[in-house]
């Protein structure tokens, strides 16, 4: 399981090793061990799968606060999704910078978001899977959201139409209104 760091320290590519054969193949998707050898400890506690119908339906960006702040492991496993982590920890060098990728069903691979980080991602086909383990439960009471296009962070999002959104993420603030409450520990 090979775990490639990004632009953003802390998340993290993780490229699992996938075993072919006559029949298909297999892959471990998530392994406590392989992720402690590279010195990375999380207790996962629950996962979770959307389904998104419509090419350009965009899911965030989206966090949750302390005490209840996730860390996230997304996968795509049907069609083709950019993921991106945007980091919103006060004190941070990188606030307020992004880094997407492209995840899908073929290149299987993940995307590790730490505490602290904005999550979303735009559909890049119809007929979306989204899986994703979180290390805190769901806590609506700690829901935080920021504008999917909020200029001053400047996602290069790879459609150029008019997302699909929630209710929610429509009204969504810019980062400069946001509730945060995540700081950044060297
Ligand atoms: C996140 C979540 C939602 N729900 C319920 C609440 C709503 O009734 C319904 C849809 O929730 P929401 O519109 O927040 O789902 P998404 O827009 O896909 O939000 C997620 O997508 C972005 C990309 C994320 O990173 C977050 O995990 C999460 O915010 O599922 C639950 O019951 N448990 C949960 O953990």
């Amino acid at each position: 399981m090979k775990l490639t760091e990004t632009v953003l320290p802390g998340v993290y590519i993780v490229e699992a090793a996938v075993f072919g054969d006559h029949r298909g193949w297999f892959m471990e998707t998530f392994s406590d061990a392989k992720f402690r050898e590279q010195g990375i400890d999380i207790a996962f506690v629950q996962d979770n799968q959307s389904y998104s119908a419509v090419q350009g339906t965009l899911r965030g960006l989206h966090y949750q606060l302390n005490p209840k702040a996730q860390t996230k492991l997304v996968r795509c496993t049907r069609g083709v999704i950019f993921d991106v982590a945007v980091d919103v920890r006060a004190g941070s060098p990188t606030y307020g910078k992004w880094f997407g990728i492209e995840l899908s069903a073929e290149n299987k691979k993940q995307l590790l978001i730490p505490k602290g980080f904005a999550h979303g991602f735009m559909t890049l086909t119809e007929d979306v899977e989204v899986q994703y383990k979180c290390d805190e439960p769901y806590a609506p009471e700690c829901d935080g959201g920021i504008l999917w296009n909020d200029p001053a962070i400047g996602i290069e999002w790879p459609l150029h139409v008019t997302p699909v959104l929630s209710g929610k993420d429509e009204m969504a603030p810019l980062l400069k209104d946001a509730v945060l409450n995540f700081t950044y520990n060297h």
